[in-house]
């Protein structure tokens, strides 16, 4: 389903999974304009390595990450405790062009590095207390395509892959995160960096 989005030229497709709401706008950003992006994020953004701990043994997780937001917008995850970084303009300017198109408001923004094919993000949903009780997910992709899959919790034959590519925009609504899994797979053939950033709203003291 192909539907002219209200708020800009591009259009969005419907992804139609049973206990999801996805909807993808392939070109949310110019080519152009998403590889500036991601030149100026590259450079200036406080990129962290984060370590995990998986059945006692500590380890690196495979990408770069970083947390922004509004102060008091702080995220646990891996047990971590996160306090955000103050907005830049880059991601500020961002926040708003996507609060526009999909009607939601956002307070912070998680960014991930993939530095090239080895690095992923394993099987999870972003299902935190943090997050409420149906998260509103707006991911912005940057750079090299990558695979992005999603399995339903209660019914792992369910499955969906679809390619992000630089410039577009997946927003995940409703019981998305609630009832499927997703991942994004090592692909060793990719030799080129990715960020992909993950728009959040934190229920604070303040916005509950
Ligand atoms: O890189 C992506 O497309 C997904 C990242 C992700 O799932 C996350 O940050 O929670
Ligand atoms: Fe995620």
């Amino acid at each position: 389903m192909h539907q002219p989005s209200l708020f800009n030229e591009q259009s969005s497709d419907s992804i139609r999974l049973k206990d999801a709401e996805l909807e993808y706008w392939p070109v949310f950003l110019s080519d152009k304009e998403a590889g500036g992006y991601l030149s100026k994020l590259l450079k200036v953004t406080d990129w962290q390595t984060e370590t995990i701990r998986i059945a006692g043994v500590e380890r690196l997780v495979p990408r770069l990450t970083a947390w922004y937001g509004e102060p008091g917008a702080s995220y646990s995850y891996s047990g971590v405790l996160h306090h955000p970084t103050a907005w830049n303009q880059e991601l500020l300017t961002l926040k708003k062009q996507i609060e526009q198109c999909c009607g939601e408001s956002f307070n912070s923004a998680l960014l991930n590095l993939y530095r090239n094919g080895k690095d992923s993000v394993a099987w999870h949903s972003d299902d935190e207390p943090e997050l409420g009780q149906q998260p509103i997910i707006a991911s912005l992709s940057l750079g090299a395509p990558r695979s992005f899959q999603l399995k339903h919790k209660k019914d792992p034959h369910l499955r969906h892959k679809l390619t992000l590519t630089s410039g577009s925009l997946l927003v995940m609504r409703g019981d998305t995160q609630q009832c499927w899994s997703h991942q994004v797979p090592k692909e060793p053939a990719v030799t080129e960096p990715r960020i992909n950033i993950t728009f959040r709203n934190i229920v604070t003291n303040s916005n509950q």
